[in-house]
């Protein structure tokens, strides 16, 4: 196939609903993923939000996401199954400073397969641990999110809507799995682009480090 051939073929679409407690961060996730924005403050989203962004996975494939942003407190309501309906990709995003939100993540689950009682192709189910820039305040303990995910066959992900910490690669890594694409370790390591990292200064640090805080900078892996 030639390479004009190739730009001319269709975007593929891919539905991913975004589920989880009030304030876990989905509307956070999903316009840094789609805006590469973050806002500090909470606005409580009613009902859906809707966001769509186009990537390209590997062999030049376009592909549109379409981000189902579902408020948290439709849970238990009448609309959620509709919002679940035919989506090929579900995120489950808790707090990981929040034991709560992780443990409701079984109703949402709930609902989910609820949803796919009868159908025949299943969506693939992605566990999202939201806001590791708050790592020092985690309640929900990662061999327990690593449990959830080999008990359900859910992939894992760890990520900060607020730093945009591996946002990006996890709605590729869903995207690429739906499609059944495998990503090599260049593409991987290319969403990664921007890595966060102390300058450790070993054998030079002041005795006292109030005098010369640590420093702390951006490097980039391409
Ligand atoms: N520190 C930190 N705060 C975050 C992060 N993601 C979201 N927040 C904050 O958490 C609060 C809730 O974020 P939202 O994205 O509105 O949460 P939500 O899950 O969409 O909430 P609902 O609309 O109620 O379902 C906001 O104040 C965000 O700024 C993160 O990665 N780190």
């Amino acid at each position: 196939m030639s390479d004009s051939e190739e730009e001319e073929s269709p975007d593929r679409q891919l539905k991913l609903v975004v589920l989880g407690d009030g304030t876990t961060g989905k509307t956070s996730l999903a316009t840094r993923f789609a805006q590469e924005t973050f806002g500090k403050q909470y606005k409580q989203t009613i009902g859906l939000d809707f966001f769509l962004k186009r990537i390209i996975l590997p062999g030049n494939l376009n592909v549109t996401l379409q981000v189902w942003d579902v408020g948290g407190q439709t849970i238990g309501g009448k609309m959620l199954d509709k919002y679940i309906y035919g989506a090929q990709g579900i995120l489950l995003v808790y707090d990981i400073t929040n034991g709560q939100s992780f443990e409701n993540l079984e109703d949402w689950y709930n609902a989910v397969k609820k949803v796919n009682e009868e159908s025949e192709t299943q969506p693939l189910v992605a566990l999202v641990g939201n806001k590791i820039d708050l790592e020092h305040m985690r309640t929900v303990k990662a061999d327990k999110h690593q449990r959830f995910c080999q008990e359900n066959n859910f992939s894992s992900h760890f990520v900060s809507a607020k730093t945009g910490d591996s946002v990006f690669l996890c709605f590729q890594r869903i995207a690429a799995d739906i499609l059944g694409i495998k990503l090599n370790k260049a593409e991987l390591e290319q969403s990664q682009r921007v890595v966060k990292a102390d300058i450790v200064n070993y054998g030079q640090e002041p005795v006292t480090r109030t005098v010369n805080p640590p420093r702390s900078s951006m490097c980039a892996v391409q």
